[in-house]
């Protein structure tokens, strides 16, 4: 059976989440439904819910940890492995692009609606989340990485040095979301060498897993900086990792707080 794969949000306002009616024409027209839509092939889950929320509702959004594990359904028209993400919007006036109604409402007030059943799970999960409590994170701080098959070993687990590879992936991401690119950061001379890595392998993850990397700045001093890495698959911790770092121009060793001022106190409103 052809495999669907979705992104859908739980888009919060105090303690309500909002519900959109799907319109006449798409699969399932009539039901109600998280907004959201397709991942395309290869795309990070939040890029994806991030399109797909401002062409339904013509607003941007920061997309915050996942709710549940991925919910699993078989349609007449294919299996949706839907992933589903808190999330909040920045603009409040919104679109009615692919629903005829949007409502706003506490889980429980919509539960009583005519939902797709993929949505269900997620209602049952938040009827035990206080969503006036759900912190939605600077979005710099996640990264998924989706295990590929060359990253596996014999035993068809991803092999342990990957780890320290997507700890570097979601770093520079999250350089590059903080305004300090690396690639513009050497530019300038400027180079950040590895200190140091540390992973903490707790469970095995395989092809095609979505790990989730949260990064945190666990120590930041006049010439160091730690980032920690933590990485879940399904809401499942798999690793932990750090890394420690200098700035470094010329040979010379450089004082962040000194001489990258704004750098610092940036790196600041991160901790851990
Ligand atoms: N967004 C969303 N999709 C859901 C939910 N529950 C559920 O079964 N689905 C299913 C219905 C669809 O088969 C699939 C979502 O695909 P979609 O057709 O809405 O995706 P799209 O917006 O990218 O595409 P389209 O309608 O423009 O064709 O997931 C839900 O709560 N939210």
């Amino acid at each position: 059976m052809k495999q669907i794969n979705v992104a859908a949000a739980v888009i919060i306002k105090d303690d309500q989440i909002l519900a959109g009616q799907r319109e006449g024409g798409r699969l399932g027209s009539g039901a109600w439904e998280l907004p959201g839509g397709k991942i395309q092939a290869g795309e990070d889950p939040r890029v994806s819910l991030q399109r797909e929320l401002a062409e339904e509702l013509g607003s941007n959004s920061i997309i915050g940890e996942r709710v549940l594990p991925t919910v699993v359904h078989q349609y007449p028209w294919g299996e949706v492995h839907m992933q589903v993400f808190y999330a909040r919007l920045t603009n409040h006036q919104l679109k009615t692009n692919a629903h005829t109604e949007l409502r706003w409402g506490t889980p429980n007030e919509l539960a009583e609606l005519n939902w797709l059943p993929a949505a269900r799970p997620v209602l049952a999960k938040l009827a035990e989340v206080d969503l006036a409590h759900i912190q939605i994170e600077n979005p710099a701080q996640f990264y998924t990485h989706q295990v590929e098959y060359y990253e596996t070993d014999r035993m068809g687990i991803s092999h342990h040095s990957n780890y320290i590879r997507w700890m570097e992936e979601s770093r520079t991401r999250f350089f590059a979301a903080i305004g300090w690119d690396y690639g513009q950061l050497e530019q300038t001379g400027i180079i950040s060498p590895v200190v140091s890595v540390n992973c903490r392998y707790k469970q095995s993850t395989t092809f095609g897993d979505q790990v989730d990397i949260k990064l945190t700045v666990k120590h930041l001093d006049r010439v160091k900086l730690t980032l920690g890495y933590e990485m879940t698959c399904e809401g499942s911790l798999v690793c932990l990792g750090e890394s420690e770092h200098c700035f470094t121009k010329d040979g010379r060793l450089l004082r962040i707080d000194r001489e990258l001022p704004e750098l610092y106190q940036t790196l600041a409103k991160f901790p851990a």
